[in-house]
């Protein structure tokens, strides 16, 4: 029997060992999509104890706790539920979630950012809450120090477009934090045109603008203006959550007609918001190519099934799950004509049905194109998949029909500071999986091709891929010219 969570914790073999210790564990990490709120990592306001850090912002273990039959004020705070209730009723959920990635990270993150070995349950609770005190008393931990400690060198958050990039601004003018964080745009607002948002979002986008948006040339000249001031703030990725995919020909003067509708209150059909979405898509595709941009599809999530808990407590909440749909049609269509308008981006594709992988690993080999390793990406392991079973389900798909070798790799999509040893999880999942192909001979044990290898899809390639390369002096020259 192995010991619980020891060094060779995932590590199957001698080959694995090596390769997570000499190669992989070293590398810095770099967060290329996250959900960190940069006014939080600007402002640096200390946690003051273990249930802010580790369960304030934290819907997967929100998901547990309901599921473990936990009372929601316990859950996400109500009156009278103090910050040590939370804690124990997390600790008494912890035991119960064996089998569940939880269960191994909120282990990881204990040991590794404050250097608690005990098992997580109840009985340890209070040496546990004891032991973290410890770490907070004084100036307590900080977010920008709990990135620090992570050997992050590169955090990109998620933005809409109408934001201002204050804090990022900020920090880049400050430049001493250690790592750089950049924005990326997400213009999921300006594409969800039968959502209620549509109306309020265009005038938070006329303000950012500073005119009115009052037909669709307006609105992509304001958009083409947002994407300007992104990159010149530092922005490399965009990032688009497609939960259904969808294809429509559509020509400007009909995508004009569907905006003027929709900015009239009159209803707009699906069959035209498939044509709105796709000419608008494939517009801003070409401005992220044109900028050297990855674009990030983030397909088949079904969000806010639960109607109550959405009023109750708004989006991210813990109440989204996979769905389900037409993929390879639409999406070869949508890439297609991306391709035949401009040309596509560096674009990475994620599903979060499992089920997908194969397709999308397919799907991306046929737009390759020979000039950048890698440019098509298949997406890491996201959200529900991110597991030991669904990581190796998207490296082997990967691996089968295309090059794992050039694959970016991990990112934390996390709204948590406590989210990095995510990294070591997949880290030590990579490494067993070379190890098991050493080990039964499929590969030769050459440790220079595969400890670069190694480092390459830990940070090498992320690193290249997205250009971050660029010191922190001159992301902080291009926030200058941003203002
Ligand atoms: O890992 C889960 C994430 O935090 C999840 O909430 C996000 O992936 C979000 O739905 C998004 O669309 O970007």
């Amino acid at each position: 029997m192995k010991a619980f969570m020891d060094d060779q914790f995932l590590l199957n073999s001698d080959t694995a060992a090596l390769l997570y210790e000499q190669f992989a564990k070293p590398m810095p990490i770099i967060d290329y999509h996250c959900h960190l709120d940069p006014k939080a990592i600007y402002e640096n306001k200390p946690f003051r104890n273990l249930t802010e850090v580790w369960l304030y912002g934290d819907h997967y273990k929100w998901r547990a706790m309901r599921a473990n039959g936990i009372a929601e004020e316990y859950v996400t705070g109500g009156e009278g539920v103090s910050d040590y209730d939370r804690f124990l009723a997390y600790a008494r959920t912890v035991p119960m979630a064996i089998g569940n990635p939880l269960y191994h990270w909120s282990h990881l993150e204990l040991k590794r950012l404050f250097g608690i070995h005990e098992v997580i349950n109840e009985k340890n609770a209070p040496v546990i809450w004891e032991k973290a005190n410890q770490v907070f008393v004084g100036s307590g931990m900080t977010p920008q120090e709990l990135v620090r400690l992570s050997n992050v060198r590169v955090v990109c958050t998620t933005d809409d477009p109408a934001d201002s990039l204050e804090y990022h601004i900020k920090l880049m003018e400050e430049d001493r934090h250690g790592f750089q964080v950049r924005p990326s745009f997400r213009p999921d607002k300006a594409l969800e045109i039968n959502r209620a948002t549509f109306l309020p979002w265009i005038n938070r986008l006329e303000e950012a603008s500073g005119y009115e948006v009052s037909d669709y040339s307006l609105l992509l000249k304001a958009l083409k203006e947002r994407v300007d001031f992104f990159h010149r703030t530092g922005c490399l990725l965009s990032d688009h959550a497609i939960d259904t995919v969808l294809y429509a020909d559509a020509t400007e003067e009909q995508a004009a007609a569907i905006f003027a509708k929709a900015l009239r209150g009159e209803p707009v059909s699906l069959e035209e918001e498939a044509q709105y979405k796709t000419f608008t898509l494939v517009y801003l595709s070409r401005l992220y190519a044109d900028h050297g941009w990855a674009m990030q599809l983030h397909i088949h999530a079904h969000r806010n099934n639960n109607t109550a808990m959405m009023g109750r407590l708004g989006p991210d909440t813990g109440y989204d799950s996979i769905n389900t749909g037409s993929l390879a049609g639409p999406l070869v269509r949508l890439l297609d004509s991306m391709e035949n308008n401009g040309g596509l981006p560096r674009t990475i594709l994620y599903s979060l049905n499992a089920s997908d992988n194969d397709v999308l690993a397919s799907i991306i080999g046929s737009f390759q194109d020979g000039t950048i390793p890698g440019k098509i990406q298949l997406g890491s392991a996201w959200w529900f998949n991110d597991t030991i079973d669904g990581m190796l389900a998207q490296m082997k798909s990967l691996a089968n029909m295309g090059l794992i070798s050039r694959f970016v790799g991990m990112l934390t999509d996390s709204r948590s500071f406590l989210s990095y040893p995510r990294h070591e999880y997949f880290r030590r999942i990579l490494c067993n999986l070379l190890g098991d192909w050493v080990e039964s001979g499929q590969v030769p044990a050459d440790m220079e091709l595969l400890g670069s290898i190694v480092e390459g899809i830990c940070y090498r390639n992320a690193e290249q891929y997205f250009r971050f390369g660029s010191d922190s002096a001159s992301i902080k020259v291009q926030a200058e010219v941003a203002q």
